[in-house]
């Protein structure tokens, strides 16, 4: 399986997942320090403080992008690290990092993806309300706009919101992620604002190439997990497609075709209200963009749940069964269906072909250990194997898909789960910072050196 001769290849990270230094150069609170401080969110106690040092360790990681022979590496800015508290000037301590971290990048021929917001909101920004003031949005195009002066004679590939759906629902609806909220009429709003401020943003980033990121799945019922021919009962049809537009079309109708879907705004009435919408918003939303990135894991398996009330993190849900799939999980407990993500790429390229398609992040979290200096994960290998046949698959379907970037080039801060979970296709040991090449690392370099399977 030979992918197309300019498909990219690469891996992604995140500011607060890998960098730690929380406190050097200026840097400000983010929303993740304050809650990742806060006793019970964060499994272990584990915080990003020092995370995988990458802030001081970046030229050493980069000389590991280059043996695997990455064509493009995925990071995010660290907001705080360039407004400390949010808006007003640079600190050009925080913008010297990522301008050394982006010219480190080029010299080993390695395209630097920029993502601009990766969840690490300014605490300062938080105390006044956060996404759900609208006046955020505005202090993030501003962000963007800085960084962008600075960086983009280098970085030509722009990634405004990293999968605003969890920064919205997670992060407002049921409060399992920064800041840690739960209130459905907050995260609707905040959903709209993270939008706003990605269409506000994304004028101000060109002549980059602009890419919205989303985390997405097929939205499948359990019979049509292995048997995409499955047909479903009327109400399981319609909690399928009453939730693709809540997790999905919600954020890409907007982006791409300046709209709201019919379920979304019935989401909003019945939860607080669509006042946040205001006249013109949809038409800054849909600011030109050249990709959607998705990021993806795992299908969403639904089924009708009569009677059964919303899902905190999915207001508009009610009557819906979120169920299990009859298939292996990783160690999030997530299903492993490789062609999950086929049956994704292809319907998104059906429903917006304006725009290409990347896949920014797929990777899977497994116990690794670590003996003679080897890791062999295996089932990490396999995982990504099978990814990587449904991505040709796609290709060879028509979507028009550039690039594939594996989650993650190193294991690190995986959020609520803290360290336990490892992500990474280079193994980190925290105490010593020791990092190991896995034997998917060493699969993946192969893949890269013949461009396919
Ligand atoms: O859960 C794995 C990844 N999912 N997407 C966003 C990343 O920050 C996560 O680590
Ligand atoms: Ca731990």
């Amino acid at each position: 399986m030979i992918f197309p001769e300019d498909f990219v290849w690469g891996a992604a990270t995140a500011s607060y997942q890998i960098e730690g230094a929380v406190k050097e150069d200026g840097r400000g609170q983010s929303i993740w320090d304050t809650f990742s401080h806060t006793p019970g969110k964060v499994v272990d106690g584990d915080t990003g403080d020092v995370a995988c040092d990458h802030y001081h360790r970046y030229k050493d990681d980069i000389g590991l992008m280059r043996e695997l022979r990455l064509g493009a590496y995925r990071f995010s800015i660290a907001w705080p690290r360039i407004q400390p508290d949010g808006a007003g000037p640079v600190n050009p301590r925080g913008l010297a990092f990522y301008d050394k971290l982006v010219d480190e990048l080029l010299a080993a021929e390695i395209s630097p993806y920029a993502t601009l917001y990766h969840w690490d909101l300014p605490q300062a920004l938080e105390d006044r309300g956060g996404w759900t003031n609208r006046d955020t949005a505005y202090r993030f195009a501003d962000y963007a706009a800085a960084v962008h002066d600075r960086l983009g004679d280098r970085v030509h590939t722009w990634a405004t919101l990293n999968e605003p759906w969890v920064s919205a629902y997670l992060g407002y609806g049921n409060g399992v992620h920064a800041p840690g909220r739960r209130d459905p009429a907050e995260a609707m709003r905040s959903a709209h604002h993270l939008l706003l401020g990605h269409g506000l943003a994304a004028r101000r980033l060109r002549p980059g190439t602009v890419m919205l990121v989303v985390n997405s799945a097929p939205v499948l019922t359990p019979a049509q997990v292995g048997d995409p021919s499955a047909v479903p009962s009327e109400a399981d049809a319609a909690a399928v497609h009453r939730i693709h537009a809540l997790l999905t079309r919600q954020f890409l109708d907007p982006a791409v075709h300046g709209t709201y879907p019919a379920e979304v705004l019935e989401a909003a009435a019945r939860n607080g209200g669509t006042e946040h919408i205001r006249d013109g918003d949809l038409a800054l939303i849909n600011a030109p963009i050249d990709l959607i990135g998705i990021n993806y894991y795992n299908p969403c398996v639904v089924e009708s749940g009569p009677g059964l009330p919303a899902d905190a993190a999915w207001p508009g849900s009610e009557d819906v069964r979120f169920a299990a799939a009859d298939a292996p999980t990783t160690a999030m407990g997530w299903p492993i269906v490789p062609d999950g993500l086929s049956r994704l790429l292809i319907r998104l390229s059906h429903d917006y072909p304006e725009v290409g398609l990347m896949v920014t992040e797929n990777g899977a979290a497994f116990d690794d250990v670590v003996e003679n200096g080897r890791v062999h994960d295996a089932d990490r290998l396999a995982y990504l194997d099978g990814h990587l046949r449904e991505v040709w698959r796609a290709v060879q379907a028509g979507a028009d898909l550039r690039g594939y970037l594996v989650w993650s080039l190193l294991d690190n801060f995986e959020w609520a789960e803290g360290y336990r979970r490892r992500f990474g296709i280079v193994h980190v040991d925290y105490p010593t910072q020791t990092r190991v090449l896995k034997d998917s690392a060493l699969w993946y370099r192969d893949v890269i050196a013949r461009n396919g399977l």
